[in-house]
């Protein structure tokens, strides 16, 4: 490993973009495949690896809920969790806000209480085992509709101690924040926090409205926000964190080449940008290899890389006193 490569690792950092779902490792896939007698339309690890080859977002979506299929049981979700774990804490990750998509298996006729107990299960034994602190994002899928975001939002109701925040992804063009106005309003109203995906295919107008329309305490991805001045000087204004994810960005053709990744020019406007993996078991790498990636092809600097960690936890949702500490820890770290 080289020097940067090291520090990288052990720099201790929060990972607040990435969904539970995208961490399902083609190997996994087909260990609960055979648990579950679920037939894959993959005959080896090396052909679902193959088949991770996307030029946008939505011919990611495709294939990455259908292998969501696999998952049917709380041990399955309990697994795939502690799977995901183990390696953030190798990556030197001290916390997590893990994104999940109830509705991608409510659907399929999956319990609500199957996913969340087998998720809330991991997040007590990563804490246990690792020492790494976790919080949960209910995902709403945008492209189904506002009445079934209400109807998530209904059965989550007696988890609600145990869920820090609502988040709204997939397909993003074509179906704009002002679609689930409503039910972030009565997320809000429940003590909910608010988090958005927004520009990274759809335009800044998205951000706009994630931003006047549904109230975000954060942005996730924001690439899409550089193209409006006025929204740049805002965002940098009210200091928004932006969950950006290079690799994601890289594997979804939001960026043609890491080496025009604008990470840098985010971080020079002011911007509260954050590292983070989004699906790492689809994108090629877990939160280090994002920082990694995105240092060598835009020749980031030690401090650059502190600036990101400490954004990650000004960023997060923990509560003021624990992120006085994480970042007391991650200083004493950048002082060698
Ligand atoms: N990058 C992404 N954008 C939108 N929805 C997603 N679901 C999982 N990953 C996503
Ligand atoms: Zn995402």
């Amino acid at each position: 490993m080289t020097d940067l490569s090291q520090f990288i690792a052990g720099l201790p950092k929060a990972e607040l973009h990435l969904h539970i779902e995208g961490s399902l490792e083609p190997e996994l896939m087909f260990e609960l495949a055979q648990r579950n007698n679920v037939a894959i339309p993959y005959a080896s690890v090396e052909e679902v690896r193959a088949a991770y080859d996307f030029s946008n977002l939505q011919d990611f979506l495709d294939i990455y809920y259908a292998g969501a299929d696999v998952l049917r049981t709380r041990a399955d979700f309990h697994d795939l969790a502690m799977a995901y774990f183990a390696r953030a804490a190798a990556d030197g990750v001290v916390h997590a806000e893990i994104m999940f998509d109830p509705q991608t298996h409510t659907d399929r006729g999956i319990p609500f209480a199957e996913v969340i107990e087998g998720l809330l299960s991991a997040m007590a034994a990563a804490e246990a085992e690792y020492g790494l602190t976790s919080q949960l994002i209910l995902s709403f899928l945008r492209h189904l509709s506002e009445e079934a975001a209400f109807a998530t939002l209904a059965m989550a109701e007696p988890w609600l101690d145990r869920i820090t925040a609502v988040g709204l992804d997939s397909s993003e063009v074509g179906h704009p924040p002002a679609k689930f106005a409503r039910v972030f309003a009565a997320a809000r109203e429940k003590g909910l926090k608010i988090t958005a995906h927004a520009g990274e295919e759809g335009p800044p107008a998205y951000v706009h409205e994630a931003l006047d329309l549904l109230g975000v305490d954060r942005i996730d991805h924001g690439n899409r926000a550089l193209e409006d001045e006025a929204l740049v000087s805002r965002l940098a204004a009210e200091e928004m964190t932006l969950t950006v994810c290079p690799l994601s960005n890289l594997k979804l053709c939001v960026v043609n080449d890491l080496a025009d990744h604008p990470l840098d020019r985010m971080l020079a406007r002011g911007l509260k940008a954050t590292v983070n993996s989004d699906d790492p078991a689809y994108f090629g790498g877990y939160v280090a290899d994002n920082y990694r990636a995105v240092a060598q092809a835009r020749g980031l600097s030690r401090a650059d890389l502190v600036t990101l960690a400490r954004n990650s936890f000004t960023g997060s949702f923990l509560p003021a006193e624990a992120v006085a500490r994480h970042v007391e820890r991650l200083e004493a770290y950048a002082a060698g």
